[in-house]
């Protein structure tokens, strides 16, 4: 798997949170054009001016901008002009057919501090996967046809800490799924995505989704979980997965009439499939079977599985089980490219990153962060041109450092990090402006 892929599947992740959510729910392929995120807004709380002189000097002062063009960056990678191809009409189809906009409005409401906690976590992920080596595994280079393609979207379920990134991480072989911590708050989110030979899997998480000890939805979520539920069924197969050292130490009802609730009967649309995790904490293996042999009569289960999603025991019969479930539907994920959508999304979380580590954190509450610029050249480079703007000069002052000291090296970093990332030459400028 390339550098490059592995970003994508980050972004995958990223690109969701910020999506407006689309609501028809025709089910046809088309790009979305919207610009996403050219213009972000971190405000947690209004920003008053406590200065109401004119500061517009103040935005022409050459120490509030970083040019990279003025720092000599060793090592420029080869520039390699990408068609930006990819397509979001995956997460689009998920979110028209998962949520409706009222709902989303009144109870998927993620509040601002969440928000940039979980921003900060994807960015991390986001570097972690495009700085990370390549794989040793087969590179996806040959070009498969539509109609030769196969896909299958497989849903995983179970209680928290059940083991559903460290299976996906697995499978997938990214850690982008590990670092993307889940809350209440969050919707149905791609864990990852599978590509091979003509056969593409994408893995949804499914947060949220437990039952209360006696086996009905929490009251206070209602709405919210039976949407959730619902949308469940749209899987082609559903893997429910347990902790099975737990369940014999420490057996949860929950989880055990959440295993009931799933295997209760047949579906015939979808297949669902029992996986005890964790097989590789359990000593006597004898107890595995008398797990097995309890939940073995639940006729909504096709297969049990005993895997370890972390040592990788048994994951590879379940790979193939998947990928045999697999049905002629073209790819929802183009695995080779990023769409500039998705690069403009990991510009601004790049500079984003960088301005947490270096800048007291509250700061960043108060600043309107925007994409002003952003070209590709025709040697292939990339121009980007964002705008940190802050209605206080006290935080223009904290932002730009001495002599432009902590803007230039907010810059650099981020800098280097999107040519990395980006594998291309990218002249970064910042600016730090005070709202006039
Ligand atoms: N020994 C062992 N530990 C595992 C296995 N699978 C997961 N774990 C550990 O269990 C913990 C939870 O795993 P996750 O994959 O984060 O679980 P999750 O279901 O995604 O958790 P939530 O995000 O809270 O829903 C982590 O510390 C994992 O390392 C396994 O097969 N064996």
């Amino acid at each position: 798997m390339n550098t490059t892929k592995k970003t994508l599947r980050a972004l995958t992740y990223l690109t969701s949170l910020y999506t407006p959510r689309v609501h028809s729910l025709h089910r046809h392929r088309h790009r979305h054009h919207d610009n996403l995120l050219s213009v972000r807004l971190f405000s947690a709380q209004s920003q008053e001016r406590q200065d109401d002189s004119d500061d517009s000097h103040l935005n022409n002062s050459p120490d509030s901008v970083f040019d990279s063009a003025q720092f000599s960056i060793p090592d420029t990678p080869k520039s390699v002009p990408q068609q930006p191809t990819w397509d979001v009409q995956h997460r689009q189809r998920v979110e028209r057919a998962f949520f409706k906009k009222d709902l989303q409005d009144r109870y998927f409401k993620v509040d601002d501090e969440e928000e940039e906690r979980r921003r900060r976590v994807l960015a991390k992920a986001l570097l972690e996967a495009a700085l990370e080596g390549p794989d040793e595994d087969v590179d996806q280079d040959q070009e498969v046809l539509e109609e030769d393609q196969k896909s299958l979207s497989v849903g995983i379920i179970g209680a928290p800490n059940a083991g559903k990134s460290a299976l996906t991480n697995f499978m997938v072989g990214t850690k982008v799924a590990a670092v993307s911590r889940k809350t209440n708050t969050t919707t149905h989110e791609v864990l990852g995505v599978m590509t091979k030979g003509d056969t593409q899997i994408c893995f949804f998480d499914t947060p949220g989704l437990m039952l209360n000890k006696s086996g009905h939805l929490h009251k206070d979520m209602k709405v919210r979980v039976e949407s959730a539920w619902s949308s469940v069924n749209l899987y082609d197969v559903l893997i429910v997965i347990f902790d099975v050292n737990r369940h014999l130490t420490r057996p949860d009802s929950r989880v055990i009439n959440l295993i009931k609730r799933m295997g209760a009967e047949a579906n015939h649309k979808q297949t669902r499939i029992l996986c005890m995790n964790k097989v590789d904490l359990v000593e006597k293996k004898k107890d595995l079977l008398k797990v097995a042999e309890q939940f073995k009569d639940l006729p909504g289960y096709e297969r049990i599985f005993m895997i370890s999603g972390l040592k990788g025991s048994g994951v590879e019969d379940l790979s193939k089980y998947l990928m045999e479930q697999a049905v002629k539907r073209p790819w929802d994920e183009d695995p080779f490219t990023m769409s500039e959508e998705v690069m403009k999304n990991i510009a601004l979380e790049v500079v984003r990153e960088r301005l947490l580590d270096h800048v007291h954190q509250e700061i960043p509450y108060g600043i309107e962060h925007r994409l002003v610029d952003w070209k590709e050249l025709r040697d292939g480079s990339l121009r980007i041109e964002q705008h940190l703007i802050t209605g206080k000069i006290s935080q223009r002052k904290i932002l730009v450092g001495k002599n432009g000291s902590k803007i230039g090296r907010i810059g650099i970093e981020a800098n280097e990090e999107l040519r990395s990332i980006f594998k291309r030459d990218v002249h970064l400028i910042l600016q730090v402006r005070v709202k006039t």
